[in-house]
């Protein structure tokens, strides 16, 4: 008979930009919870059946699951940790729709899937933003009148939290370090950087929403607000047309035509190019602006589908700033296409470390269950 500890289930979906990605867990005897699947569907393509007929066939139980925890990306003021999924949080969720137009909607879609396949189970949401909530006054404060500040929560939320807590949380592991300076890079569809302190994120380049910061597959980053008043008030753009414009039309895909970094690194086009270079020189400013505020830093992590995978980005971010301090082992970072991976050399910490947002998503939602909320 299999050990009863075995038997308890664990699921995280992660609804991004791009892709929907289920993993499943199963706790060992030890305690630890160990993969035993993930996938990954563009958005296009994700459908519920056959997502339950994976999960059924990968012996996913529901009367075995602790918990099924998802990832939402921006609750506003209200909703900035875990909560229970249920018709309340639900609403509230709703309620905030606009803030991540390309994200809460088919979040809310798909939570609402997930409670039809499994009724029973109990399901919880985890903030995207909650590793951000305490981000120090001075880095999350813009600049703009206290009225307006305070009536409409105007704050920057910060955004990949997930993602930037488990690279804090595995470099640890890896270095048995538990303080540090760490730059965090996670470079997908969604593009953002972090400056972290012993465990403590004091600056991140998302803002009220995910809209600002690093250039992103449709989303342009950091942009002068008067070009918005510009487009608004001269060019006669309406709102639903500048909301679309910066969500879906810019980033890479303005520049060249695809928001895809693989098409673009496949080209050899003026366009490509031009387009992987203000996205490398982008990363770079953060980086830069990240190493005065820290005052150096240990390690710089690279993570994302582009993170991860793309050894040419990571080079072309990189290479003017070698005198500072940060040099690739070229040969290392070039092997480097899936997984973790060292890639510094002359004693500079370098990584790849792939983000696992899924066991964040977990570890949340078990604290969230044990009462702690996160
Ligand atoms: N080998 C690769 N596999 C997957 N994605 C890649 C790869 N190389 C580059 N990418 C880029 O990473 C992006 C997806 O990143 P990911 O972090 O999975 O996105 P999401 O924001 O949906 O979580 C794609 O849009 C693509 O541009
Ligand atoms: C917040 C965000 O942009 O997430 P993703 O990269 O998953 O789309
Ligand atoms: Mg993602």
């Amino acid at each position: 008979m299999a050990h009863p500890l075995r038997e308890q289930q664990a699921l995280a979906v992660n609804l991004g930009s791009s892709s929907l990605k289920v993993t499943g867990f199963a706790r060992e005897p030890s305690h630890s919870w160990e993969h035993l699947l993930y996938r990954n569907w563009p958005l296009s393509e994700a459908d519920p059946e056959k997502i339950a007929e994976l999960l059924a066939d990968s012996g996913i139980r529901e009367d075995q699951l602790l918990c099924i925890a998802h990832r939402y990306v921006h609750g506003g003021a209200l909703l900035s940790r875990s909560a229970v999924l249920d018709g309340d949080f639900l609403e509230q969720l709703e309620s905030t729709a606009a803030l991540a137009p390309l994200h809460n909607p088919p979040a809310l879609k798909w939570m609402r899937k997930f409670l039809r396949l499994f009724p029973s189970a109990t399901q919880i949401a985890v903030a995207d933003s909650g590793f951000f909530a305490d981000l120090p006054e001075a880095a999350r404060r813009y600049p703009l009148p206290a009225e307006l500040v305070i009536e409409h929560a105007l704050r920057r939320y910060g955004f990949h939290g997930l993602a930037h807590g488990a690279m804090w949380r595995r470099w640890c592991e890896i270095t048995g370090r538990s303080r540090g300076r760490l730059i965090t890079l996670q470079l997908g569809a969604g593009c953002s950087a972090a400056a972290i302190k012993d465990g403590k994120p004091l600056a991140t380049s998302m803002g009220f929403t995910p809209l600002e910061g690093l250039v992103m597959g449709r989303r342009a980053g950091d942009l002068d607000p008067g070009l918005l008043l510009y487009l608004q008030q001269t060019a006669g753009l309406e709102a639903a047309a500048l909301d679309e414009m910066l969500n879906r039309r810019a980033g890479l895909m303005a520049l060249a035509g695809s928001d895809d970094m693989r098409t673009l690194l496949a080209r050899d086009d003026r366009e490509a190019k031009l387009a992987v270079d203000i996205f490398c020189r982008g990363v770079r400013k953060y980086i830069g602006a990240y190493l005065a505020e820290l005052g150096g830093a240990d390690a710089l992590i690279f993570s994302g589908g582009i993170g991860e995978h793309q050894p040419q980005v990571r080079a072309q971010i990189l290479a003017p700033m070698e005198p500072l301090g940060f040099p690739l082992d070229a040969a290392g970072n070039a092997a480097a296409t899936s997984g973790e991976a060292d890639i510094g050399t002359a004693g500079a910490d370098i990584r790849v470390l792939p983000a696992d947002e899924a066991r964040e998503l977990l570890l949340s939602a078990e604290q969230q269950l044990q009462g702690g909320g996160s």
